[in-house]
Order: C-alpha cells, then structure tokens, then sequence
C-alpha cells in the first residue's frame, strides 16, 4: 500500500513532517514492516539509529552473532546484551547472519530523508502494557492468579513503566478477572511503577482502592451501542459514573486515565465519526483523566480512518494528553501507530503476545503485540526504557501456559531465527 500524496495532503499530514516522503508498507517476512520512499535500503534506517543516536560503529556480522547467542541461550530472567546496539533498550536487534553492513548512513541524502520522516516524532515513547488485564480477560479458560501475577512481574522487570494489571468489572461479566483483588495483593509491594486497574463505576472504584490500586481507569465508548453491549448504559449514563469516579479519584489524590473505545468503528453501528470520539475525549479529560486512550477496538482502521479521527481529537484534547490502542484485527496497528507518532503521540498501549480483544466486540482479535511495538520503535530510534530480550522472554512464558504461538510477528521471527536476506528487498 502506497498513501497517495493527494490523500496525505487531504488530511495535512505535511504538518506532520510527511509532504516529503511517504510511507510505504513492504511484507518482509509476512510481518508488515513500515519502510520510507527515498530510503529504500531498510540498512540505511538501522544504521541512521545506531550512528546518530550512540555514535557506535559496529559490524553488522559481529553485533547479530552476539545478539542471537545472547536471546537464544538467555534463561526467562537474563537480559540481552547490551553492548553495542544490538539487543539494547534503544535500538533495534535485527539478526542479519549473512551480510557485512557498515553502521553509517554515509549517503547524506538517505541520511536527510530519515531526519524529516523522524523530526515529527518523539523520541521517547511510553508503551502501556495492557496483556494482564485487555489480554487476558478475553481467554476461554481461566488463567490462574499465580500466571498473572508472575507475567505482571515478568513485564514489570522488562522495563515497562506502566503495566495494566486487571481491573474491578463485574466478575459475571468478565469471568476472567474474578481473581482481581487477590492479583493487587500479590504485586502490592511494587514499587515506581504504574500498575493501573479498570473501573466502570463507584463500586468498582471503591474495590480498587481497597485492593491498593494507585491509579485507575475508565472506559467510556464513543459508539452508543458498544456503550450499551460493554457497560450496560449510554455514552452519557457512563460520563456520568466516570465524573464521580473522578471526583473520588481526587480526594485520594489517584490519576485516573479515561480510555475510549471505538474510534473509527463499532461492531454494531460500523463507522464511527470522529466527532463523537472527540466529544467523549473532550469529555473524559474534562472531567480530569489525565490521559486519553484512543482504541479501535475491534481493529478496522487503516491511516485514513486514524488521521482524521487523531486530528479531530487532537482538536480538542493536547497530543500530549493521548495515547493509541490498537487491536490488530485488520493486520493494521503498526502502520496505524506509525501516523500517530508522526502526529505527536508519544503513548502506545500494547499486549504482551498480542494476547486480547474485548469479550463485548465480536470477531476483534487480540492487541498489537508489544514485541512488534518496541521491534517498531527501538527501529526508528525511539527510546523506550524496554529490555527486548526480557520482554521476549514474557512473551515466551506466557504463550507457554497458554499453550499457543505467540501473536507477535517478532517473537515468532526471532524465535525461528528467521533472517531477513535484506539483499533481496
Ligand atoms: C459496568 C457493569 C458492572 C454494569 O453491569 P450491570 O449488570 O448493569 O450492573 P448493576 O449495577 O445492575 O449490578 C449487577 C451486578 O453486578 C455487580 N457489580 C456492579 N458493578 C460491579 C463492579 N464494579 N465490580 C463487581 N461487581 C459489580 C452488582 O453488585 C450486581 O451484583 P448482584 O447483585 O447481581 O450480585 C458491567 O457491565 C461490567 O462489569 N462491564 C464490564 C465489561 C468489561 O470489562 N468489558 C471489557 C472492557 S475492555 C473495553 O471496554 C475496551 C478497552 C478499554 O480495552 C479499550 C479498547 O480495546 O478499545
């Protein structure tokens, strides 16, 4: 897929440092892996990573040798290594076994058209960890309360700043979370991270602080069936119980993040307009939450649908204020994220393996998963303070209990040992 210039200019992406280039989306290995018109080498982008950001020279050879020993002997606990650019938190591992790349992008045009694609972007990204509660409320089988909280853990020492762990929903609802209370129990203790929980109304809210939660969030939709179908009221009922949440939340001096559901579509109404998500946006940082979460819930946009609806948003709400949430129904996520950081979001949230979808939207498959995110992100440069190997290795743990092949592209490939003959693109 080739975005169309006229498109871009359509939705005044140029403002977004795109007039320039635009983004196509190459298959590699059947993951969909973002490449940029006018650096048609996929190397000049690592190389432009690994150069500016930590001035390393290194051998491509030398750095994926010591990058596959290290992830494939690695026990759960053990880190990558991180010498060199290989493996660390801010760049990209790309195991090349068979090819000699130098680490500059000595052409000082491929170097001047990655500088305009990235200059919109930021260069830190916080991932939100959603895989505990979004992943795995939506299992058949009851996952126990030790697997949780060991995955919480796992995640926690991956380096995820912020790891959702389960939320107070009725148990009659969302089987799957009837273990809430006794997950806060066993992760009390953690100290500087955010462990945020769900909570659709007071009662929720109350059980939350009861079990220790030190932040909580809501979930309104801007699709009034889905709104009905998830939490049993309208859009305007659910703003409603999200003001006393909030206004509880204040007296426990406890941020609250609003998310909303269903951005550019709903699997009753279809298309949703972007207006109506800019109104519960709106509404939900109104009321105090300090983040917004933007989901496609049931994974249906493409970039035409997310920068119109972005751009409505971000109207009304600061960029610095929102975040993207992703399921990967439609393979699209990664080019989804893609657009909104070049629009200025620097929140992503993700799942663990992929792991998810909302037992309330049927057919949405699971979140895009967090290896493929930071995979994405540490590639274009972008820190994220996350362990890749670590985060890997809870991956792994959990489609172990689970029984099943993980649902990121990346874990698989690197899993395989799967080597881009990049000579070949
Ligand atoms: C909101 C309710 C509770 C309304 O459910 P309701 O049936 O309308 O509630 P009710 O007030 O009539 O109460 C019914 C029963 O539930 C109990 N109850 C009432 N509240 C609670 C509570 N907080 N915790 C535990 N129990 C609760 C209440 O005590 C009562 O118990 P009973 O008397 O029958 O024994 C229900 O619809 C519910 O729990 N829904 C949650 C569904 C859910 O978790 N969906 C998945 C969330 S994922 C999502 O929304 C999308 C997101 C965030 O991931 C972003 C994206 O992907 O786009």
């Amino acid at each position: 897929m080739v975005l169309n210039p006229k498109v871009l200019s359509r939705f005044t992406l140029w403002r977004y440092s795109l007039s320039h280039s635009f983004i196509s989306l190459n298959r590699l290995s059947g993951s969909v892996m973002p490449t940029i018109v006018g650096v048609t080498r996929l190397e000049n982008l690592q190389e432009l990573n690994c150069s500016d950001r930590a001035q390393r020279a290194h051998s491509w050879r030398r750095a994926s040798q010591e990058f596959s020993q290290t992830y494939y002997s690695m026990s759960p606990s053990t880190s990558l290594s991180r010498n060199g650019c290989i493996g660390c938190c801010d760049c990209n591992p790309l195991p090349l076994h068979n090819h000699q790349y130098s680490t500059y992008a000595n052409d000082s045009k491929d170097k001047h058209a990655m500088k305009k694609v990235l200059d919109g972007m930021p260069k830190f990204v916080k991932v939100v960890e959603v895989g505990p509660r979004d992943g795995l409320q939506n299992e058949k089988n009851i996952v126990p309360t030790p697997v949780k909280v060991e995955l919480i853990y796992r995640l926690i020492s991956s380096g995820l700043s912020v790891v959702e762990a389960t939320s107070f929903v009725s148990p009659k609802w969302v089987p799957q979370i009837a273990d809430a209370k006794d997950v806060m129990e066993a992760i009390k203790e953690v100290q500087g991270v955010r462990l945020p929980v769900l909570t659709p109304n007071l009662k929720g809210f109350e059980a939350a602080v009861g079990a220790g939660a030190k932040e909580v969030a809501v979930f309104a939709s801007a699709s009034e069936s889905f709104s009905r179908s998830n939490i049993n009221c309208s859009i305007d009922d659910s703003l409603a119980r999200y003001r006393e949440i909030t206004l509880a939340a204040k007296k426990h001096a406890m941020p609250v993040r609003g998310y909303v559901s269903c951005v550019v579509g709903c699997p009753v109404e279809g298309s949703v307009l972007p207006s109506k998500v800019a109104y519960v946006a709106k509404e939900l940082y109104d009321m105090g939450c300090f983040e917004i979460s933007l989901g496609d819930t049931i994974g249906v946009g493409t970039p035409g649908t997310v920068v119109p609806m972005l751009e409505a948003v971000m109207s009304v709400v600061p960029a610095e204020n929102l975040a993207v949430h992703f399921h990967d129904t439609y393979g699209q996520s990664l080019s989804n994220i893609l657009v909104s950081l070049q629009m200025g979001i620097g929140v992503v949230d993700s799942s663990i393996a992929g792991l998810g979808g909302c037992p309330y939207a049927k057919g949405a498959s699971g979140n895009v998963a967090t290896e493929d995110v930071v995979y994405l992100l540490h590639g274009l440069g972008i820190t994220t303070n996350v362990d890749f190997g670590k985060l890997l290795a809870a991956g792994d743990f959990i489609c172990k209990h689970l029984g099943r092949q993980s649902g990121s592209k990346a874990a698989i490939a690197l899993s395989k040992k799967v080597t881009a003959n990049l000579s070949k693109l």
